[in-house]
């Protein structure tokens, strides 16, 4: 049985638009400096453009990646096993499109195979795949989930994810402590109340404190 209600086709990142070079990335970082009113020019300052748009490479390396190919290997010789499979406290490092905060947490992930399994660390990849992009924890929960529907067809996926924003610890309403919980239930984990218990009694308890 696959999943009643096939998610929307997922929405990559818009490449088509040119990037600008690396030189006009700097020149946009010390222009930032000076805005905030220092001189990018002074010692300590002046690798600093360079460095950031390394960061940014790093924080942002998932426009480059399509998540569904880091699914495309699957095993099917797994002697009929169907029960459900979980990776659960995955680390989560993202970035808030609002303000361009972190936003850190951890993703658990379960689904219940019809025929074919993927390699577990290609879970994680996914997760890092639209997590180093800019985003809102909604709208990454949701493609975490529909693509690992679309590319497996599993019988259901379950997506939770809990995670701090930065945007809300280290200003504007500077509350800390808090964390933003997200969940997509497909297939079984949607339509069948036991085998969503069944998930979620196995995330519980593993909930470790988000940082931020
Ligand atoms: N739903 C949702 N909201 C988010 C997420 N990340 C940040 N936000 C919120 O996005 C909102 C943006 O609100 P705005 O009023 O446009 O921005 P702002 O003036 O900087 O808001 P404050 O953060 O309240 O100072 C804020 O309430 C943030 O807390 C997310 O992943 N999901
Ligand atoms: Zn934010």
């Amino acid at each position: 049985m696959n999943i009643q209600t096939p998610p929307a086709p997922i929405a990559l990142a818009d490449t088509s638009l040119p990037r600008p070079t690396q030189a006009e990335a700097e020149a946009a970082i010390r222009t930032l400096l000076l805005w905030a009113g220092d001189d990018p020019l002074r010692e300590g300052l002046l690798d600093t453009p360079k460095r950031v748009a390394r960061a940014y490479r790093e924080w942002f390396c998932g426009y480059d990646e399509d998540p569904r190919d880091l699914l495309a290997r699957s095993f099917e010789e797994v002697e009929g096993y169907d029960e459900m499979v979980v990776l659960r406290d995955i680390r989560l490092e993202s970035v808030c499109e609002h303000h361009m905060a972190p936003i850190i947490g951890r993703v658990h992930i379960g689904y219940l195979p019809a025929g074919r399994v993927v390699g577990i660390s290609k879970l994680a990849r996914v997760v890092d795949a639209f997590g180093k992009r800019l985003q809102i924890q909604e709208k990454l929960t949701a493609q975490i989930a529909n693509t690992i529907s679309e590319v497996l067809q599993p019988k259901g996926v379950a997506v939770v994810i809990e995670a701090a924003h930065q945007c809300m610890t280290t200003r504007g309403v500077h509350k800390t402590g808090v964390s933003m919980v997200t969940s997509r239930m497909l297939g079984a984990f949607r339509d069948d109340q036991s085998t969503r218990r069944e998930f979620l009694a196995m995330i519980q308890g593993t909930r470790a404190h988000t940082e931020g």
